[in-house]
């Protein structure tokens, strides 16, 4: 590693990411890892400890992990910004990042006088900022190898942090623990080869010093799988294959697929483990994997000390459409089902199917399928064979429904909020044959179908925000949001009953949760919007601020992609 002044931002604007026959692939990366040190005694020097994790939901401070809390709630406790007050919330500063990447995820704030932010962009970059003045105290590139390829751009959702340490995952499909304080690198540990196609793209988490982690690379052909480490050490654990090999036909378990490629839940009271597993491979051509494909596009609950999986709900059985179930799993406590006689703890996510599942947390049952978030139309209705190409049109298209967007789940409305799109795909179905580290897709899809094969009764919208009640199902309010790129990134909602989400039009948006009325809006410029908000209150400024990352991602990157942190703040 190298400990140079002022190279480590420079070696991430360096780098480009570019759409190859193989998938996405960075160029111009340092050969090493780049370590910028500018201020590191700033950084208030102190253990994060469990204790800290575990109140983490409770703690107007800080945002510890990728969503918050265990449960993924991604809500704050703060109440300084209120439905009165969130029209004079204002824009404290912009920070150019420095990176023409995808700028997805969520940055981590460690409480502190000052509190640090420990935000990342692609590719494996990390930088620990003084939130309060936009300061850049040390920042990390990790040499991301030209031959990694990555079906969906060069992303890095976040951090997790313990004691003294952050963690990341790397696009070379590993993990990189780094000295909070300094950046300076603890231990690497590589997950996979990815030479065969495997990355790393999602924030992963730890608790009790054991850190959980798993696989990307289901448009390769890889095997998911999903892994602990010691977050002290770096030892490996445990490592599980996602998909039970018994189930599977022929070698067609080589090839399985089945990734979990975001960041998992954790339920501390239960001690479970809740994945969110991805497509079968090849994604479209299901001809090559006979049978359900068990455990892809699932739920997988699984025993944290030991990796084994306990339960597994699959949303689409032999999944010909690319529906992973990526969005991340939140556990909701104590809801109450009336027309079930339910009254417990449930496990909820939103699927690129559209439907959103609340299912009971030790078992898996499904105790409500939900109401469509989007148009369904054309969906799972046909096993094509492919003795000749073959298209076919669907909504939801291979985005979703909700695709990765981590939603909120607020506890002042009992109302889970999801960004969804609404696209029309054509898929045409091929042989493909499987060759190691490149795209396995058993098709090619088309994201903008010609008018004429587009269904007549498709809407036109093509995103929506959407307040879904687990306990029913029940849509209670949609903001469709148009434009030719995809909504992207995630919700988060506050204890003063406001919802917050970026837009990608460049818009960030504050809504009344309760009724979808849109009650604050700043205009960012051109850039899409694909990280997800995060808030704290500082009690050194009496302010609560509200972060987002802004710039585009692969999907929304259909205009400038940008590289900004921007920073709001409302004093208390
Ligand atoms: O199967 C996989 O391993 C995998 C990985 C990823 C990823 O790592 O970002 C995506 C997907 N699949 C995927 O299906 C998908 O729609 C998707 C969207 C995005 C994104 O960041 O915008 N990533 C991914």
């Amino acid at each position: 590693m190298a400990i140079e002044d002022d190279k480590a931002i420079k070696a991430a604007s360096d780098t480009i990411v570019e759409e190859t026959e193989l998938g996405y692939q960075v160029f111009n990366a340092p050969d090493e890892a780049v370590l910028h040190q500018t201020d590191t005694d700033r950084i208030p020097r102190y253990d994060v400890t469990q204790e800290m994790l575990d109140e983490s939901g409770e703690d107007e401070e800080s945002w510890l992990m990728f969503s918050k809390n265990y449960e993924a709630h991604r809500y704050t406790p703060c109440d300084t910004i209120t439905k009165d007050n969130v029209g004079e919330l204002e824009l404290e500063y912009t920070m150019e990042i420095g990176a023409n990447s995808s700028m997805e995820g969520s940055p981590v704030i460690v409480p502190g006088d000052p509190p640090v932010m420990y935000q990342t962009n692609g590719p494996s970059h990390v930088k620990a900022i003084d939130p309060r003045e936009g300061d850049v105290l040390w920042s990390y590139t990790f040499p991301a190898p030209e031959d990694a390829v990555l079906c969906c751009d060069d992303n890095n959702r976040g951090v997790a942090v313990w004691k003294d340490k952050i963690y990341m995952t790397t696009l070379d499909s590993g993990v990189q623990a780094l000295n909070r304080y300094t950046g300076e690198e603890e231990w690497y540990a590589s997950t996979a080869d990815h030479a065969e196609g495997y990355s790393a793209t999602w924030a992963p988490i730890v608790w009790k010093g054991m850190l959980f982690t798993g696989s990307a690379g289901g448009e390769f052909g890889v095997r998911g799988f999903h892994c602990a480490y010691n977050a002290e050490t770096g030892e490996e654990l445990w490592r599980i294959n996602n998909c039970p090999e018994e189930e599977y036909v022929g070698d067609s378990i080589e090839q399985s697929g089945g990734t979990n490629w975001m960041t998992a839940t954790f339920d501390p009271e239960r001690e479970l483990l809740y994945y969110n597993v991805g497509n079968p491979s090849p994604d479209f051509n299901g001809t090559v994997r006979p049978g359900p494909n068990k455990n892809t596009c699932s739920t997988l609950c699984v025993d944290p000390h030991s990796g084994e999986v306990q339960w597994a709900h699959q949303e689409s059985a032999h999944d010909i459409w690319d529906y992973d179930s990526a969005s991340q799993r939140m556990i909701i406590r104590d809801l109450d089902i009336d027309h079930l006689d339910y009254s417990g703890d449930v496990v909820y996510n939103g699927g690129k199917t559209s439907w959103t599942y609340t299912m009971e947390p030790e078992t898996g049952k499904l105790l409500v399928r939900g109401q469509p978030m989007t148009q369904q139309i054309n969906m799972m209705t046909m096993v094509p064979h492919v003795e000749e190409e073959r298209d076919y049109v669907m909504m939801p298209g291979l985005l979703g429904g909700n695709d990765w967007q981590p939603p909120t789940y607020c506890r002042e409305t009992g109302l889970a909020y999801h960004k969804t799109l609404n696209t029309p795909h054509e898929i045409y179905w091929r042989n493909e044959e499987y060759r190691p580290g490149e795209k396995f897709w058993g098709g090619i899809v088309e994201v903008e179908p010609d008018e004429e094969v587009v269904p007549d009764d498709y809407n036109g919208h093509i995103s929506a925000i959407v307040a879904v009640d687990p306990a029913t199902g029940k849509v209670e309010w949609r903001d469709w949001i148009d434009s030719d790129r995809y909504l992207w990134g995630g919700t988060m909602s506050t204890a003063s009953g406001l919802l917050f989400a970026g837009t990608q039009n460049g818009d960030m948006i504050a809504y009344d949760a309760a009724n979808g009325e849109r009650l604050w809006e700043y205009d960012l410029g051109d850039k899409a919007v694909s990280g997800d908000p995060v808030s704290w209150y500082d009690p050194g400024t009496e302010k609560q601020y509200v972060a987002i990352q802004v710039g585009g991602s692969g999907f929304v990157g259909r205009g400038p992609r940008g590289d900004q942190l921007a920073v709001f703040s409302l004093s208390a």
